[in-house]
């Protein structure tokens, strides 16, 4: 069976290594970085299959495919500190960084892709948009839930720039429910109604096509409160806000 290494061992890998080893019948080995301690420990202690490598050469050295879990800013320095061998495969989840300048981190390593796991992999909910699909990117995230991929890295920075709406998505959510606690329902509660609210409404989000005009017109009640709503924002720019902020993503993203 294949066997992983993972440099970088935060948020996004604890979600991946998690989905690849907790529940499995038989998991893949994987060696982890050893920076982040307690996090490596943590998993290693909980999942028989991982294991913690003495360095990151131990990481590469140990394993078929290099999962890449590295913050951007520290990617060059810690990639290009390494040996790797023509036959490793290297997929990395380092938002922004192109295909090309890896190639020069990790040669001779030339079986290379980029990936935009989200923390759902933990549980294997989530399909991962994978370019190119190389049988190393897509045998990971197949057994996270699904890999999607896309055509060329144009269009991968794109859909990179869409995945990176997550944490202004809670934020819409947070000022609901600060509202909501602001005029005396109690924090608690009124956090959980925001979330209930629109944890019920996620399941909609499997109807054929996924059709946002059709669902939000589906919650419209002519003359009505969500209509009102809708219309506020929009007139004060919010969705023209939400495009503006998409396409400054992506002008950071192909900034080479
Ligand atoms: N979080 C997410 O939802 C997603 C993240 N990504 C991408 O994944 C990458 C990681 O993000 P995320 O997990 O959130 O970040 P984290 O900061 O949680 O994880 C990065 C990890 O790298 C470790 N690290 C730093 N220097 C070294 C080194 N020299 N050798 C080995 N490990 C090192 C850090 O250790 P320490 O804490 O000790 O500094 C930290 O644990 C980023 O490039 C991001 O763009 C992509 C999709 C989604
Ligand atoms: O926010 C970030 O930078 C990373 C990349 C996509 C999701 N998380």
């Amino acid at each position: 069976m294949t066997s992983y290494g993972i440099l970088g061992v935060g948020s996004i890998a604890t979600a991946i290594v998690t989905g690849l080893c907790d529940g499995v019948v038989d998991p893949p080995e994987i060696v982890l970085s050893p920076r982040n301690a307690e996090r490596a420990a943590e998993l290693a202690a909980r999942l028989p299959s991982v294991r913690v490598a003495r360095d990151n050469q131990q990481v590469v050295d140990d394993s078929d495919v290099v999962v890449v879990c590295l913050l951007p800013i520290h990617a060059a320095e810690v990639l290009g500190g390494l040996q790797f061998r023509a036959n490793h495969a290297v997929v990395s989840a380092i938002a922004g960084l192109p295909l090309a300048q890896l190639a020069g981190l990790v040669a001779p390593a030339t079986d290379i892709a980029r990936s935009i796991p989200l923390s759902a992999v933990a549980t294997r909910g989530s399909v991962t948009p994978v370019f190119p699909a190389t049988p190393a990117a897509t045998g990971v995230y197949d057994r996270l839930g699904g890999s999607l991929e896309i055509a060329n890295e144009v269009a991968y920075e794109s859909v990179s720039a869409a995945s990176a709406t997550v944490a202004a998505y809670f934020c819409y959510l947070g000022t609901i429910a600060d509202w909501l606690s602001g005029r005396g329902i109690p924090t608690a509660a009124a956090r959980r109604y925001v979330a209930d609210t629109f944890a019920a409404l996620s399941g909609e989000l499997d109807s054929p096509g996924a059709d946002f005009t059709a669902l939000a017109q589906a919650h419209t009640t002519p003359g009505g409160l969500n209509e009102q709503f809708a219309r506020d924002l929009d007139a004060a720019g919010t969705y023209d806000a939400v495009q503006a902020g998409l396409d400054a993503l992506l002008a950071r993203i192909a900034e080479k």
